[in-house]
């Protein structure tokens, strides 16, 4: 029989040292690529594949810790997910979100961050509300209100309204601080005229914010420690952080004096790109939402998404099912996200409440946000990874698991913008990213963000 040889069976003397010196070539150039990509030890415990290319800032290969790769995700986002979610979040279901912006701060409530608490907001015309969200008498002031108190770019644009949607329940979900079921004090807000964008929202207070946030987290774990679940909140905190930034970079005020507005390459550079880490955060966080959109497939295609208006209703409900039973995406990308691999340790159930903990804790700063449209954003995209966690490790607080999924109205409107944001921002970063790479690397970075681009 031939023998197949391999360096290590027969052969002379000489051929077994050419093997050894092949291999301990390998060996070396191995380590030398795994040393560049760094972090090595994946949450899974697997060590990660090193990126494929030599620029460790242009990312291909698998999303960390997800099983789809950047280029698929890239398409995917650019074909079909976000046409879809920008038509889907101008419908009247997924525009109007049930918010309590009032700044009650529980952690450091007598610094005078909160001050913009009170500043009168502008709010929408009684045209575009939905006719079932309306009060039964007397409807809505339609005369326009001048801000005024604070920047008016970080004021939020809203309305009142304290009706209850049709068909769904009220229920807490159990990774936030706020109670859901509590219809006090809460404000209908028209997203679509509130964008997430520059607010001139910075300094100690934002700063603040978010050193408390990171502090709930476990960023500091040494890699060796094999803390997955932790990893994955750290993971979704830093993904959103980046694409809040990504969206200040890509709706910037240039000129306030004439009210100019356009891109901030520079801005996008030095908070984002420039950091590889963040990049690949985010893109883990849009799988990981999307994911849980995905595996709550048959309770959205069921949901009530009646607001009154039978042509726009219909069309919320075809393009939910166009996100959800897409052919492209469920052969590319058919498991973005693989959740049953968390919580598996023997110290799994008391994790999951300690994590919890943690998120309700960063759900509760959200409260300290000193911006009201900032905070309007925040509460919105915490509230949309709460309802993914909820989803994808559905418990309740009692650590009770894998009761029927039960969604609220407000969940789901937070869940589908959340992806929105996020798919925004991963086509921009894509779309953007090499040209402001090419533009920035090398250069100091400025805080004034004086390189800017318009649109
Ligand atoms: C909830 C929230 C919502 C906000 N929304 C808006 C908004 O809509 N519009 C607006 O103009 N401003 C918003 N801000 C403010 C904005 O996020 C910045 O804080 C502000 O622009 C100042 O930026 P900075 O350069 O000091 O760095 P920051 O973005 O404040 O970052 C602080 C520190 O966190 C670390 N960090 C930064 N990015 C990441 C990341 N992706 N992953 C891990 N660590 C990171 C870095 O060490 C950085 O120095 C918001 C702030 C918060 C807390």
């Amino acid at each position: 029989m031939g023998k197949v040889e391999t360096g290590g069976v027969g052969g002379g003397s000489c051929r077994r040292w050419l093997w050894a010196a092949g291999a301990l070539i390998a060996v070396l150039l191995a380590v030398t690529v795994s040393l560049r990509n760094v972090p090595k030890i994946s949450f899974f415990g697997i060590t990660e594949k090193p990126f494929e290319c030599s620029d460790s800032r242009k990312f291909t290969g698998m999303v960390e810790d997800c099983s789809c790769d950047y280029e698929t995700v890239d398409s995917l986002n650019k074909e079909m997910l976000h046409p879809i979610l920008q038509e889907l979040v101008t419908t009247p279901f997924f525009r109007y979100f049930k918010v309590k912006l009032w700044c009650d701060c529980p952690f450091w409530p007598d610094d005078g961050m909160c001050q913009l608490r009170d500043c009168t907001v502008c709010e929408c015309p009684e045209s575009e509300f939905p006719a079932p969200f309306k009060k039964p008498s007397g409807g809505l002031p339609t005369d326009d209100m001048i801000c005024q108190e604070g920047k008016p770019q970080a004021a939020v644009d809203r309305t009142l309204d304290t009706r209850a949607f049709r068909g769904w329940i009220e229920i807490d979900n159990p990774w936030t601080y706020d109670d859901e079921t509590d219809n006090a004090e809460m404000t209908y807000v028209n997203l679509q005229l509130n964008p997430e964008r520059y607010t001139g929202y910075t300094g100690s207070s934002a700063r603040r914010i978010w050193d408390a946030v990171y502090k709930e987290n476990c960023p500091k774990y040494p890699s060796e420690e094999l803390c997955q679940e932790k990893r994955v909140l750290y993971k979704l905190i830093s993904g959103l952080h980046s694409s809040i930034s990504v969206h200040i970079a890509s709706d910037y005020l240039i000129d306030e004096s004439n009210n100019l507005w356009g891109q901030n390459l520079e801005l996008l550079y030095d908070r984002v790109l420039r950091h590889p880490d963040r990049v690949r955060n985010l893109y883990f966080t849009f799988l990981f939402v999307l994911r849980a959109v995905t595996k709550a497939a048959d309770y959205l295609e069921q949901a009530d998404y009646d607001t009154g208006n039978p042509e726009e209703d219909l069309k919320t409900q075809s393009l939910v099912r166009q996100l959800l039973y897409n052919q492209k995406l469920q052969s590319a990308c058919p498991l973005p996200f693989d959740e049953a691999r968390l919580w598996q340790g023997e110290n799994g159930p008391e994790l999951k409440q300690q994590i919890q903990k943690q998120f309700k804790n960063i759900s509760a700063i959200m409260d300290c946000v000193g911006c009201e449209k900032c905070r309007l954003w925040g509460k919105l995209q915490v509230l949309g990874l709460a309802t993914s966690l909820k989803i994808l490790f559905s418990v309740d607080g009692k650590n009770r698991i894998y009761q029927p999924l039960q969604l609220q109205r407000n969940e789901v409107i937070s869940l589908l913008n959340l992806l929105n944001r996020l798919s925004e921002s991963v086509k921009f970063v894509h779309e953007e990213g090499p040209s402001a790479e090419k533009l920035f690397e090398g250069r100091m970075s400025s805080p004034t963000g004086k390189n800017t681009f318009l649109q």
